[in-house]
């Protein structure tokens, strides 16, 4: 099987300054990536060249295999691209405008009908088909736009920031939709909101100035920094000079006369450690829990890795 995306050495100037450096990547399978940059990273710029909208200045794309500057248009059969503002066409109605799109991507004409009637269905508008899009709310001309993404039924979709300005109840529908779509094809989506991502996405891509700075599962992402501190419960509250005697921990701060936060260095054993010590003393242990890195500290701490 071919891979859905290839990125080999991406690179993308604008008259003097890089926009995306170097960047390399596989995608294999269906479901969302999420690729999460601050505004200016790149994002826009490498799903601009993933499109074909854009010439990258260095590297090569492939698409299903394909080599997108060398054969742009095969290429682009087996691409779907919802841009920052979805491209309909307010005067035209669902149908038209569908249509239009069905024949800008090729689609036979006997085959358009039913193309239409299918992106209509999966995308939840099929009661608007004779609707012109200027008289469609903004949750519903964003399924419009995904409806032209996935007309042809590409294997990658590329979604440029599709969530931006959605009310919350068009958001939960959207992301609902997007799950959806990905169950057959492989979404690439775009945010520059860590908790978007964080809701849709299988794998994640984070860029900062034009270059990756992780990309792995989400599950890699949340284990990515490793708690480093335990909040105890303890009924015989000891000194903290007792705690510090635990080999690896750093410091403690005792927040009430029953609970204290410890402090330790990287060391798989040491909540052990502490648990045997709280038994072994008789500070009576009620409950041990080991603080999680909340997402948006991951975030800050890759960023600033990537600046220094
Ligand atoms: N047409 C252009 N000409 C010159 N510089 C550009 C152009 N488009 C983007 N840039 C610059 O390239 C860098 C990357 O921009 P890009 O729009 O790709 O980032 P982004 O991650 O999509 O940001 P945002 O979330 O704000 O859309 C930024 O420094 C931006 O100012």
């Amino acid at each position: 099987m071919n891979t859905i995306l290839k990125i080999e050495g991406l690179s993308h100037k604008y008259s003097s300054s890089w926009a995306v450096r170097d960047i390399n990547l596989e995608i294999n399978q269906t479901g969302v990536v999420g690729l999460l940059g601050s505004n200016g990273a790149g994002k826009s710029t490498m799903m601009n060249i993933l499109c074909g909208v854009l010439n990258q200045t260095e590297g090569n794309v492939f698409i299903n295999g394909i080599d997108l500057r060398k054969h742009p248009l095969e290429a682009k059969q087996y691409i779907g691209f919802l841009p920052q503002q979805p491209p309909v066409h307010m005067d035209l109605t669902v149908d038209e405008y569908l249509s239009f799109t069905a024949e800008l991507r090729k689609i036979p004409e006997n085959k358009i009908k039913a193309a239409v009637g299918e992106a209509k269905e999966k995308c939840g508008i099929a009661h608007f088909s004779t609707r012109l899009i200027r008289n469609l709310s903004g949750g519903y001309r964003q399924r419009v736009g995904i409806a032209q993404a996935i007309i042809h039924k590409p294997k990658l979709v590329v979604m440029d920031e599709p969530t931006t300005g959605l009310d919350p109840n068009q958001l939960i529908e959207a992301r609902k939709l997007i799950r959806e779509i990905a169950s057959e094809h492989t979404v690439l989506l775009s945010s520059h909101i860590l908790s978007e991502i964080h809701l849709l996405c299988r794998e994640i891509i984070m860029i900062e100035s034009g270059r990756i700075i992780f990309s792995d599962t989400m599950d890699a992402f949340n284990n990515y920094a490793q708690p480093q501190s335990i909040l105890l419960h303890l009924e015989n509250m000891p000194a903290i000079a007792d705690i510090l005697n635990v080999k690896g921990a750093t410091r403690a701060e005792l927040l009430s006369d029953k609970q204290v936060r410890v402090y330790f260095d990287e060391d798989p054993g040491f909540s052990e450690r502490l648990a045997n010590a709280c038994v072994t003393n008789g500070w009576r242990l009620r409950e041990l829990n080991l603080d999680k890195t909340h997402l948006d500290d991951i975030f800050k701490q890759l960023s600033t890795q990537s600046h220094q």
